[in-house]
């Protein structure tokens, strides 16, 4: 049965294998699986990847959101595939040939997932980014529009934010994953890079699968403890 922790995703945001290492080792008992991103994989390779799949056999979310014409995307979803992960991101952008062409590569043995649009982008980012009428004025139908696309393609799920996490689930049901970031706690409510946030019970309330929370755990004074808290709060909530 699927426990509090295992809906937490730690993305290992860091410039060295080292420090990734000494957090996969710290929060291993404490989260449900570890993400690694552009940051670390251009430090490491596929080293890394290895590294996690064979300490204890956590499950890995390899979040390189590949963008590409439709034949090297799925050549490069083909290499990830041999990784052994449970998830690779690309991002939906504007071909369903390119996330068809991903969901070929992955042979299914990774769960595509379809990256809607960052939790970083604001409406008014959309707007100046040239987006007219409905997407202007409200992102989600942008959001619903790609993981329509996502979901046509084949892909396993989609990255939202927990704000139209609640629309992809009744559009899609509960067998398309809804992987959100952007997630703020309570009691971190520190201004950043993430525009559309919400906090760990609002996501899985909205109907979230799992969580990728990274500064509130990795830049607390105590990571386990605050990866606890988290859990803590999912607890009450599912
Ligand atoms: O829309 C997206 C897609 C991916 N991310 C990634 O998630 C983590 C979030 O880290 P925080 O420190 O909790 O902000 C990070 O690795 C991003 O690359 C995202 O934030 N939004």
């Amino acid at each position: 049965m699927k426990q509090a922790k295992d809906y937490i995703i730690f993305p290992l945001d860091f410039p060295s294998e080292k420090e990734a290492r000494e957090y996969v080792s710290l929060l291993s008992g404490e989260v449900g699986m570890f993400k690694v991103g552009l940051e670390l994989f251009i430090q490491s390779g596929p080293e890394i990847v290895r590294h996690i799949r064979d300490t204890g056999g956590a499950k890995i979310f390899l979040d390189l959101k590949l963008h590409d014409i439709p034949a090297t995307v799925g050549r490069a979803m083909k290499r990830v595939a041999d990784l052994g992960v449970t998830f690779a991101t690309v991002h939906c952008g504007e071909s369903r040939n390119m996330l068809e062409a991903a969901v070929e590569g992955s042979g299914g043995n990774v769960g595509v997932l379809g990256v809607t649009v960052l939790t970083s982008v604001s409406d008014q980012d959309i707007a100046q980014a040239g987006f007219r009428d409905e997407f202007a004025a409200d992102m989600s139908a942008l959001v619903m529009r790609r993981a329509a696309m996502a979901k046509a393609a084949g892909c396993a799920g989609v990255v939202c934010s927990g704000l139209e996490v609640g629309q992809i689930r009744s559009a899609f049901g509960k067998d398309f994953a809804a992987i959100t970031p952007g997630i703020r706690p309570a009691w971190e409510l520190a201004e950043d890079d993430q525009k559309r946030v919400t906090t760990p019970a609002q996501a899985i309330q909205n109907g979230s699968d799992f969580l990728v929370i990274g500064r509130p755990i990795r830049d607390a004074e105590d990571p386990r403890t605050a990866a606890r808290k988290i859990a803590e709060e999912i607890g009450t909530v599912i």
